[in-house]
């Protein structure tokens, strides 16, 4: 086996609820208040888990966050035992409470961000949490993922753990929804892309006028100085600020990247030309620049749709399947397109269709659901096994799911204390079956 790229999906937690919490992401403002089914949301995410591994990926599973976030919500001020804070929070800060119950974390393309092997100075395969700054439900999120990603890539020889960056909209940082890579050999070294929204410490720069840009330049150049990339293979493109503006909070919503072909929509970014020139100059052998015209697929189509937000895996050299959710079928102009898209000269050879309409409900499609991680053959070796899909762990954690998971929640389900009991016991008996350890606080 030579170098692959392994995805981990995060399993969607226990409390998956509609929430309303993403100002800027139209499916989580459309969808808010309605009633979530946080089995079949975590049966939707492992079935895609199963298809990849038996298309003979290696796929591995993220443990998700522990909700509710007590500990947020008693230093906000909320007291008594478990139920009165609940109970509390429920009357006087109800989405406050949601908030701290959100199972955001199973869109792990927002995890951290990870430079594989071939492109670090030391060698490392790098990893930098990010801090969510711009979401409250998600600023949570970045210390129990440091933790979790710790457990999962266990061996200091070979993985490079770093904390997550300041926790301040100036760093805003959303990790590897805004970063992708393109490489002749996932173990060679390769061009890692940055995708940033706006400047942090320049007023005078582009930027949306509508909705937030969560990704800062400064952040992206943070992440590339910790990770300790080479300047030259290190490319930065500002994300366009009127497609932000049109629902694209992150870069993974209009473009995704993988080997030798970048596939993006024509509005995605700003200077698009100077950016391909910048790749073309760098990459030295040919690069296949899928570009989606505006007149064939528009933005809002790219947004219902998340016809980039799809992964794009290779099945050997020359040969790519892009992984799309369902919504991408059922869109006539997106599934016209990606069927030209299959047809044209490129590597592209076959689209694969999944409902993940519980995460899509919420703005999350399959690359969201996704952190890549390249590694060669002995780094595979080097991850937590047991956090590595196989038959036995995908039968193993259907159980899991079916023991403790609810058909469905409401938002008036949250001030129950047995929701908090089911969740906690849940994750406490996931963490003996991923061997992650004591990842929780509740746990500690
Ligand atoms: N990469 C996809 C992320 C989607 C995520 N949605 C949410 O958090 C919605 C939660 C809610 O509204 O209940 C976000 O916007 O960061």
């Amino acid at each position: 086996m030579s170098s692959i790229e392994a995805n981990f999906d995060g399993l969607v937690g226990p409390t998956h609820n509609y929430a309303g919490l993403s100002e800027g992401n139209v499916a989580s403002l459309n969808n808010a208040q309605s009633i979530s089914s946080p089995k079949k949301a975590a049966k939707q995410g492992l079935a895609k888990m199963k298809a990849l591994h038996d298309m003979g990926f290696v796929q591995g599973v993220l443990a998700p966050q522990a909700r509710p976030d007590i500990g947020v919500l008693r230093r906000v001020g909320f007291g008594g035992n478990d139920q009165q804070v609940l109970e509390k929070a429920y009357k006087h800060a109800p989405v406050l409470l949601s908030a701290c119950f959100s199972a955001s974390s199973m869109w792990t393309a927002n995890a951290a961000t990870v430079s594989p092997s071939g492109d670090t100075q030391d060698g490392k395969i790098h990893f930098t949490p990010a801090n969510l700054t711009n979401k409250f439900h998600r600023s949570i999120e970045p210390k129990t993922t440091g933790n979790i990603l710790k457990a999962v890539f266990n061996d200091e020889a070979t993985f490079s753990h770093h904390e997550h960056l300041p926790e301040n909209d100036h760093f805003g940082d959303e990790g590897a929804a805004n970063h992708t890579r393109l490489c002749q050999d996932y173990g060679k070294q390769g061009i890692e892309i940055f995708t940033f929204g706006r400047y942090a410490f320049n007023r005078s720069m582009p930027k949306p006028t509508i909705f937030p840009a969560r990704q800062t330049k400064e952040a992206s150049e943070a992440i590339a100085r910790l990770h300790q990339l080479n300047e030259k293979n290190t490319v930065y493109v500002q994300q366009n600020p009127d497609v932000i503006d049109q629902g694209v909070f992150h870069n993974d919503v209009i473009a995704v990247g993988n080997r030798n072909v970048l596939f993006y929509h024509e509005q995605a970014f700003l200077n698009t030309d100077q950016f391909k020139q910048q790749l073309q100059e760098r990459f030295e052998e040919q690069l296949y620049f899928v570009e989606a015209p505006t007149e064939q697929v528009s933005v809002e189509d790219c947004v219902s749709s998340y016809l980039f937000n799809t992964q794009l895996v290779s099945h050997n050299d020359n040969e790519m399947s892009i992984i799309a959710p369902m919504h991408c079928k059922e869109n006539e102009a997106v599934y016209r397109y990606l069927q030209s898209v299959v047809q044209a000269d490129n590597p592209i050879s076959n689209v694969h269709y999944f409902d993940v309409n519980e995460s899509m409900k919420n703005g999350g499609g399959p690359a969201c659901l996704r952190l890549r991680v390249a590694l060669t053959e002995n780094e595979v070796n080097a991850v937590n096994p047991q956090c590595l899909l196989n038959d036995d762990l995908f039968n193993r954690l259907n159980q899991w799911i079916d023991k403790y998971y609810r058909d469905q929640l409401a938002f008036s389900d949250l001030k129950d204390g047995n929701l908090l009991k089911e969740s906690y016991d849940a994750l406490d008996e996931l963490t003996k079956i991923l061997n992650i350890g004591n990842v929780y606080s509740f746990q500690q």
